[in-house]
């Protein structure tokens, strides 16, 4: 299995280019399936995960066409399968989001439990209130969830919770639904409204995409159309804190200033310099970086995707910081391997209290899920020697060019091929 190698850098100079998000990539191929006609996606991210939802939606009978590295066409004029199996479904969990549309257009989906993964448990009971809520019978099979429905009815829903992925699911299923459909309590993420967007492009009738409350009437069919993806707030923050780390200057190009709030919020809080310059924003780093507490929220909260990163970031801050980690309960499986680079990090429950160090050293680690592979090479940009990083496929999973972007910036990134025994 290959490493990703990373050396003390200097601090990063230059443009780093940020690529569509995985996260509206993923729920916007799923809702191609609602349409017969041919939708045309650019933007789109080159990544592993959409590799597999792109096999996931061949599986169920649609015509998948790359034009190029970022362009795929989708059509699902013809669906003739109901099922997603769990050799795909276990690749990765957004998956599931081929429920709503299947459920909206066949009347019937059954899908492999997804199961939990290394930051938490992750339930779908959310999903499949929703799905109840608008006449589905939910059926829980040996390792499958089936649902069934003859005609999907509008309703009013309140999630518990405001889930990402069962705002995405029923906005779904509901597009196709007769009559007016509320969502309450829904999440506000900028990749619902991206996904909204998509979906009113197609001819759905979707209000309030991007606040709690979103109401969707119901249509009789929806068309194809093009959609450029938004860029990915997770990547164009993980090279923000890169740059802050190492002291760098560097301009992140097609970034959203807007989706970034919390992020450049904490940055400015660290004693980061921040501009919106052009299509994106320039970040400079100071020579330390100054204390600072987070806690983990749904949009517009700080994501928890960026908890990892900025665990590494604060590890070498001046004095102490804590996190707490509300979103999922097991995300810190990063601390151990920060740990055996030297940072001084406690957990208490959901609390994480770091204790910035002038330096760090560098040593092997694994990453154990994908921002926590992130956020081992930013420890690795700023610790003495060399890091070698283990379990490279989950870092594959989210970020595009992960070693060229980071070498384009001046930082010492590569990619080495274990021998094989
Ligand atoms: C592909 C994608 O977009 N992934 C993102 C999405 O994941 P995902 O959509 O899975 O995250 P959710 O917002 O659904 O999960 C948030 C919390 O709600 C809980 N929950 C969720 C659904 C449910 O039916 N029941 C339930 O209890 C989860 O266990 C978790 O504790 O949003 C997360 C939260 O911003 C991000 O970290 C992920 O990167
Ligand atoms: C947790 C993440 O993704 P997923 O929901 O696909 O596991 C992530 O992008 O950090």
């Amino acid at each position: 299995m290959a490493k990703i190698v990373v050396e003390k850098s200097q601090p990063l100079k230059g443009t780093v280019r940020i690529s569509g998000a995985k996260n509206s990539v993923l729920p916007i191929l799923a809702a191609s399936l609602l349409a017969t006609e041919k939708c045309l996606l650019e933007d789109v991210p080159p990544l592993r995960d959409v590799d597999v939802i792109c096999e996931v939606l061949a599986t169920l009978g649609a015509d998948i066409k790359r034009l190029n590295r970022e362009q795929i066409e989708i059509r699902a004029h013809k669906i003739d399968d109901f099922e997603a199996p769990y050799e795909l479904i276990r690749k990765m969990r957004a998956s599931f989001l081929v429920m709503g549309p299947l459920l909206a257009r066949m009347g019937k989906a059954r899908i492999s439990m997804p199961g939990g993964c290394a930051i938490g448990t992750r339930p779908i009971d959310l999903h499949l209130k929703g799905f109840k809520a608008l006449g589905a019978t939910i059926t829980l099979g040996h390792g499958f969830v089936e649902a069934k429905a003859d005609k999907l009815i509008g309703n009013k829903i309140y999630l518990d919770f405001p889930s990402v992925g069962a705002t995405e699911n029923i906005m779904m299923a509901a597009v196709l639904a007769e009559g007016q459909t509320i969502i309450e309590n829904a999440a506000e993420e900028p990749e619902i409204t991206d996904l909204a967007n998509f979906l009113n492009k197609m001819g759905a009738k979707i209000k309030g995409a991007g606040t709690d409350t979103i109401k969707i009437m119901g249509v009789e069919k929806l068309t194809g159309t093009t959609h450029t993806v938004i860029p990915d707030r997770i990547e164009a923050g993980t090279y923000m804190v890169a740059a802050a780390m190492t002291g760098g200057n560097v301009l992140i190009d097609n970034a959203e200033a807007d989706h970034l709030k919390p992020i450049i919020a904490k940055l400015r809080e660290s004693d980061v310099e921040i501009y919106e310059e052009g299509n994106g924003l320039r970040v400079i780093g100071p020579k330390r970086l100054k204390p600072v507490d987070i806690k983990t929220l749904p949009y517009p909260g700080f994501p928890t995707d960026m908890q990892a990163q900025f665990m590494a970031l604060l590890s070498v801050a001046e004095g102490t910081s804590v996190i707490i980690e509300t979103v999922f309960e097991n995300r810190f499986m990063h601390v151990s391997e920060m740990k055996r680079m030297g940072a001084d990090i406690k957990i208490e429950g959901r609390s994480a209290i770091i204790e910035g160090q002038k330096v760090l050293t560098g040593a092997p680690v694994k990453a154990t899920d994908l921002r926590a592979g992130a956020a081992l090479i930013l420890a690795g940009l700023v610790s003495e020697g060399k890091t070698e990083i283990g379990n490279i496929e989950h870092i594959q999973r989210g970020y595009v060019d992960v070693e060229k972007k980071f070498r384009g910036l001046g930082a010492n990134v590569y990619r080495v091929e274990e021998e094989v025994k």
